[in-house]
Order: structure tokens, then C-alpha cells, then sequence
């Protein structure tokens, strides 16, 4: 069997194209959806994900603005930063673009952006609201492989789902909502003795550990449906934690790195942005 590649590329391209509809009825009515994203330092890898977010920006009619903050700034003046844009009410999205120096504490700067414009999903309210299944921003990656399930006609409900990785951004959120889609979840980790035993019994295999190239074919069962969130420079190439040439030919459908998950954190990005700005409406 050979899978069927899921295309994260194309299919956020939708995504933004049916929200570019919806952000033109929006200033019909007087409402410019606007997001600003806080970027401290100069990662190479985050100035590229924030160009990223301005461009997809650009393509559904958001305002954007990057405010660059240098380096050294203290974790005091980027929390004022925060609590500036938290008031300003021409502002509907924020986002901290992540990782943060090490002197700055993320969960104090996460905390303080308004959950009403935190469309990373990432404030603990948005999070509680996530666990305990109320309306809350969802975070943007998980959100994404939601989508690419849905749009590679990807059965949940009943089915088994096991997710290699614990993170707070991608791990645990995508837990939770495949959980919510009545799939039976396996989490497993870094520290997870034999993996492969717990990885082979899955029907949907979420790998998200951020080791190049872990999972192997003896890792998946066949006809599994493989999302790799993965994105590790190895070997001066972009890969993702399957090995994607041998999992491709047991896998039933596959996300290939680049152009699966990725685009589509930048695209559910936009969704929370204009839904922002609906729940805003100014
Ligand atoms: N505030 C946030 N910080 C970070 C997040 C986040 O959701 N919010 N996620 C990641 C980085 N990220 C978005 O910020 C992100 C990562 C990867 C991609 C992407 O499109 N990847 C491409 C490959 C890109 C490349 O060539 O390097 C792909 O997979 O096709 C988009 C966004 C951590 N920080």
C-alpha cells in the first residue's frame, strides 16, 4: 500500500481562501480584523514563522503589525508591551511568538495576554475552557491537524489515537480534542518504555516528540493514518520525526515535512484572528 499524501499546503490555501470571504463581510460591516504578533530577539527560525503569519496576514485581509523587541528587553517591559495591546481595542488577535530568551518566563507572559485576544489558544483560561469542552481559541497546530483529518475524510469517533508527545502547545491540546472526536487517546513520551509496542496499535499515529526521523515502519501499523508535526533541521534538511519514505509505503494517508502541519498553524492562525474579531467586533 501506498498512502495518500495528505497536502497541508493545498488545503490551508482553502482555508484562507474561505476566510478571506469572511473577513471581507466583516468590513462590510465596519470591522477590519487586525492581529499583532510580539517578536523578541532574532531565533531564525521564529523570523521566519512571523514573516510567515504577516504574509498569510496579507492573503485574507487581516491587519497585521510585528513588533520587534530586542533581545535583552526585561520580562517588566514585555508584559507592559502586552497589557498596551490587551487595551487597545483596534487590536483582536496577539500572539508571543515563542521560544522566548531564557531570562523571560513564558507561562508569566502567556498568562497576561487577554484570553478574549489570545489567538495562540495558549492563556490558561483558553486552556481550562479546552479541557473542560467550553468555547475556547484552540491552539493553532492542533487545531490544524483537526482540519487535516477532517479533510482527508479521516474516521475518529471509535478509533484509536496515540500522540508521541506531551507538549503544552501540541501534545496535550491534540489529546484532548481527538478525545472530544470520541477517539480512545494514548499518550507517549520521551520516557515511554517500548514505544513501538503502544505506536503499532494506532489508527491515527500523532507524532509530535521533535526527534528527526524516530518513528519508523516498525513504528506504524499498517493502513495507520500517519500526521507528522515534527519540522527538525537534520543533516541540512528539513525533516519530521517519521521517517516518511519507508512509513509512506504502510501508512494508508501520511502528512508530509514540509507541507503538512506546518501551513496549517499559520492558516487555523487566521481562523482564530477573524473569529477574534467577530467576538470583538470593532
Ligand atoms: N506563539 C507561537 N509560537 C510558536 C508556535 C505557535 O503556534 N505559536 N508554533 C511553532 C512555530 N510555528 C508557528 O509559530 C510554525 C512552525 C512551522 C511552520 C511551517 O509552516 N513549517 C513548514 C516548514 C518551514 C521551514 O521551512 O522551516 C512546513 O512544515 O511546511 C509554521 C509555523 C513554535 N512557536
Amino acid at each position: 500500500m501506498t498512502a495518500t499524501i495528505i497536502d497541508g499546503k493545498a488545503i490551508a490555501q482553502a482555508v484562507k481562501r474561505n476566510l478571506k470571504g469572511e473577513a471581507d463581510q466583516l468590513k462590510g460591516k465596519g470591522v477590519i480584523p487586525s492581529l499583532t504578533v510580539v517578536l523578541v530577539g532574532n531565533h531564525p527560525a521564529s523570523e521566519s514563522y512571523v514573516k510567515g503569519k504577516i504574509r498569510a496576514s496579507e492573503e485574507v485581509g487581516i491587519n497585521s503589525q510585528l513588533i520587534r523587541l530586542e533581545s535583552s528587553i526585561s520580562e517588566r517591559a514585555l508584559l507592559d508591551q502586552i497589557e498596551q495591546l490587551n487595551a487597545d481595542p483596534s487590536v483582536h488577535g496577539i500572539l508571543v511568538q515563542l521560544p522566548l530568551p531564557d531570562h523571560i518566563n513564558p507561562d508569566r507572559v502567556i498568562a497576561t495576554i487577554s484570553p478574549a485576544k489570545d489567538v495562540d489558544g495558549f492563556t490558561p483560561i483558553n486552556v481550562g475552557n479546552l479541557v473542560i469542552g467550553q468555547e475556547a481559541f484552540l491552539p493553532c497546530t492542533p487545531f490544524g491537524i483537526m482540519e487535516l483529518l477532517k479533510q482527508s475524510g479521516t474516521e475518529i469517533a471509535g478509533k484509536h489515537a496515540v500522540v508521541v508527545g506531551r507538549s503544552n502547545i501540541v501534545g496535550k491540546p491534540i489529546s484532548l480534542l481527538l478525545q472530544r472526536a470520541d477517539a480512545t487517546v494514548t499518550m507517549c513520551h520521551s520516557r515511554t518504555v517500548d514505544l513501538a509496542s503502544y505506536t503499532r496499535q494506532a489508527d491515527i499515529l500523532i507524532a509530535a516528540v521533535g526527534r528527526p526521523e524516530m518513528l519508523t515502519r516498525e513504528h506504524v501499523k499498517p493502513g495507520a493514518v500517519v500526521i507528522d508535526v515534527g519540522v527538525n533541521r537534520h543533516h541540512g534538511k528539513l525533516v519530521g520525526d517519521v521517517k516518511f519514505d519507508e512509513v509512506k509505503e504502510i501508512a494508508s494517508a501520511i502528512t508530509p515535512v514540509p507541507g503538512g502541519v506546518g501551513p496549517m498553524t499559520i492558516a487555523m492562525l487566521m481562523r482564530n484572528t477573524v473569529e477574534a474579531a467577530k467576538r470583538i467586533g470593532k
